[in-house]
């Protein structure tokens, strides 16, 4: 695995816009998935401001994401809103090539409803969709996507599961392993010295590693990277 490290945060997701501009110059569609949580903000509005926002021919990008949470899309904790509201509102990508997970239907009726979507819409490489880039972001916990330690069924044959948060309980959508897995590149995204220990233990392959998802989910035949800011990375020697 590939780790990058930038300075700063602003840094590191530079680096991801530029990536954006050059899968836009592609003339075809370019599946690309999102990770959810809190890191992800600054990468949309850097998206939404000059160069990025004129500089990237949106037509071409089709946006999913890894995992949604089973609220409305206006509420704070939906992944979509997030990106709605820092990005999408602000860009000229049209509507149709936004791919959300409706977090306001039933679970059981849109875990089948968004696998659909995907076997409908995304290329497939060794009978599964394959995505060209996906994003992901990792919890304190070693999670990725909506994959938590101790409940994540590497194996399983589905593309989409419902999981629920360990604490709260709160139920969500995610792509399973095995899907995340068969894409062309997996970067996954992790600022800030919260989650340097257990980078460290990624890095390191330390025992204690085996447990997380982050660690276990790589891309098959593709290139997997760490693309870290420096208080991310602070404990491993670069
Ligand atoms: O629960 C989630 O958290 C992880 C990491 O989130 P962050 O807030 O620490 O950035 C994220 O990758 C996932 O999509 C999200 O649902």
């Amino acid at each position: 695995m590939d780790y990058r490290t930038f300075e700063t945060p602003e840094q590191v997701v530079e680096s991801l816009a530029q990536s954006l501009v050059e899968y836009s110059q592609q003339e075809q569609p370019v599946h690309i998935s999102l990770s959810g949580g809190s890191t992800p903000k600054l990468l949309f509005k850097v998206l939404a401001q000059a160069p990025f926002a004129t500089s990237i021919t949106w037509t071409n990008l089709h946006f999913w994401w890894g995992d949604e949470r089973c609220v409305a899309p206006d509420d704070a904790e939906s992944n979509f809103g997030e990106a709605q509201a820092l990005l999408f509102s602000k860009v000229a990508l049209p509507t149709e090539n936004i791919h959300r997970i409706l977090g306001e239907d039933a679970p059981e009726q849109e875990v089948i409803r968004f696998a659909q979507e995907m076997q409908t819409v995304i290329p497939a490489h060794n009978g599964l969709p394959c995505f060209d880039w996906i994003l992901l972001g990792m919890g304190s916990d070693g999670h990725t996507a909506s994959l938590f330690p101790g409940q994540t069924d590497y194996n399983d044959e589905n593309i989409a599961i419902i999981a629920q948060h360990p604490e709260s309980g709160q139920y969500r959508i995610s792509k399973t392993a095995r899907l995340l897995a068969n894409a062309k590149r997996i970067s996954y995204l992790v600022l800030g010295a919260g989650k340097a220990e257990v980078i460290k233990q990624i890095h390191d392959k330390d025992d204690a590693a085996l447990a997380y998802p982050a660690a276990q989910v790589k891309a098959n035949q593709g290139n997997t990277e760490w693309i870290l800011d420096a208080a991310a990375a602070r404990l491993i020697s670069r």
